[in-house]
């Protein structure tokens, strides 16, 4: 469904959440749950059910770039990947006026093709054509800032330099609506410095931020609104400073 009513005070919703819950079925390891006479696995007996997202709702407006805090396994993953369409709910909504661009081209990037060639690739999974990828190449290899070794496959680059270049295609590009994982602020200190002012750069030019981070200083500095999810619940929404500071206090 395309979002295009006014908001609440004449701002536009971009993205509204609705009562989702997501559940992960996974296989709990260990002894294989089965009957050792039948020689047949039990495989109902091992499934354990994880209520990942309960009940999550919210509505973000155009221009806002929103801060996510919780505590490992909280479930902001899980919600960004359902925002992106990536999970799907067991039940409620995700209704957005775009897709919304989760930063990040981890899966598509292939380690014994060169990191140029990756370039292209992560461009072409993000849905940008070969021409405009060919385009954008320079200015993401001086992003990156790797040199030569764009040119070796990217099975012989350090995690910090993987990362530099997946941020780096990532963030070629403006979006309407768009996800920064915290996680790909990585490197040295001067490539995250130059990837907070980027991801600050690209806030301007997006419609609406979803920041994802464990860092209050990035949070502080990035978002004027902050949800913070705890064990699958929307604890709490509002302006970063009040929501920041209850969640430092929880821990
Ligand atoms: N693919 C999956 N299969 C099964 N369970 C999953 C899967 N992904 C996440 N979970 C579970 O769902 C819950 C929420 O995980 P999620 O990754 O969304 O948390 P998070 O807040 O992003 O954590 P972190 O800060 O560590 O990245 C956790 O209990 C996790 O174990």
């Amino acid at each position: 469904m395309a979002v295009t009513d006014e908001g609440r005070g004449g701002r536009t919703p971009v993205v509204i959440v609705d009562d989702l819950h997501v559940k992960y079925r996974v296989f709990a390891s260990g002894k294989a749950a089965g009957s050792a006479r039948s020689g047949l696995l039990n495989l109902t007996r091992g499934v354990r059910e994880v209520h990942a997202l309960k009940g999550v709702s919210l509505t973000a407006y155009e221009n806002e770039t929103i801060g996510v805090v919780g505590s490992n396994g909280s479930g902001k993953s899980t919600l960004m990947r359902a925002l992106t369409g990536l999970t799907p709910p067991a039940s409620g909504a995700v209704y957005a006026r775009s897709r919304p661009n989760l930063l990040g081209v981890g899966a598509a990037l292939l380690p014994n093709l060169s990191g140029s060639r990756n370039i292209i690739l992560g461009g072409l999974a993000m849905g940008f054509s070969r021409e405009e990828m060919e385009e954008l190449k320079p200015q993401i290899a001086e992003f990156a800032d790797l040199g030569d070794s764009l040119d070796l496959p990217m099975r012989t680059y350090s995690s910090g330099m993987q990362a530099r270049l997946k941020f780096s295609i990532a963030a070629a590009r403006s979006h309407d609506i768009l996800i920064i994982d915290e996680a790909l602020a990585v490197g040295d200190k001067a490539f995250r410095k130059r990837s907070e002012a980027r991801i600050r750069e690209l806030a301007t030019e997006a419609g609406t931020i979803f920041l994802v981070s464990h860092s209050m200083t990035s949070i502080r500095d990035t978002c004027a609104r902050t949800i913070w999810i705890n064990r699958g619940v929307l604890e709490m929404d509002g302006p970063t400073d009040e929501v920041v500071r209850a969640y430092e206090a929880s821990r």
